[in-house]
């Protein structure tokens, strides 16, 4: 069987990346897709696509459709057609800024009220970004807990900016989707993309060449 078929006949899941401006979502999904990291704040205009095959337990391959929808949408008339039909919800917000996660309860609800009469009902995550900036972080992680046990969300922190958890995190959505479990192995290997594997070897390259100078 040619590559090309073999694409063809994986199953594609539909995930959906909400939340403010700013947040992060962009930034999510190219360190995600495309394993880089750009500083420069480019705004979404309405949607952005991005496509990536990945593996799961049991030699199983997914292809993952990644909606990055832009913060300003919210309210607009298009964004409940690209929330229709996801098989998976990221809400994201920025941990150092508490407006992005207050404003998550509005992403919630709409993305609720679009996929009410959806035959599928989307696995649907919160998602805080940016833990690089751990040290001036303004939602407390209690308060992340708590928003997810009242709403039956899934948790994850993330940072786009070096990589740590964001395969992990995507993984673990289609993982979801699909009703596949995830070994403690396997989540531990995700939790390092290549984006922090490379941050760690330059970290260890300057570590090492210091001792060498000392
Ligand atoms: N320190 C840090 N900065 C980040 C991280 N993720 C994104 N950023 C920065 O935050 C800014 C906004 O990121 P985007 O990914 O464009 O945000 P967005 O949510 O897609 O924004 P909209 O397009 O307006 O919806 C950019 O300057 C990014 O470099 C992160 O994990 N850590």
């Amino acid at each position: 069987m040619s590559d090309s078929e073999e694409d063809s006949q994986d199953k594609q899941l539909k995930i959906v990346v909400v939340g403010d401006g700013a947040c992060g979502k962009t930034s999510l999904a190219t360190r995600f897709a495309q394993e880089s990291f750009g500083k420069q704040y480019k705004q979404t205009i309405g949607l952005d696509f991005f496509l990536k095959r990945i593996s799961l337990p049991g030699n199983q391959n997914v292809t993952l459709q990644v909606w990055d929808i832009g913060g300003q949408t919210l309210g607009g008339k298009m964004l409940d057609k690209y929330a229709y039909g996801a098989h998976g919800v990221l809400l994201v917000y920025d941990i150092t800024n508490y407006q992005s996660f207050e404003n998550l309860e509005d992403w919630f609800s709409m993305v609720k009220k679009t996929n009410e009469e959806s035959d599928i009902q989307p696995i649907m995550f919160l998602v805080g970004n940016k833990i690089d900036l751990e040290h001036i972080r303004t939602v407390k992680a209690d308060k992340h807990q708590r928003f997810c046990q009242e709403n039956g969300l899934l948790s994850q922190f993330v940072s786009a900016k070096t990589g740590d958890s964001v395969y992990l995190c995507f993984q673990r959505v289609a993982a979801e989707i699909l009703g596949i479990k995830l070994n403690k192995a396997e989540i531990e290997q995700s939790q390092v993309s290549q984006g922090s594997m490379q941050f760690s070897l330059k970290r260890y390259l300057f570590v090492a060449y210091w001792l060498q100078m000392a």
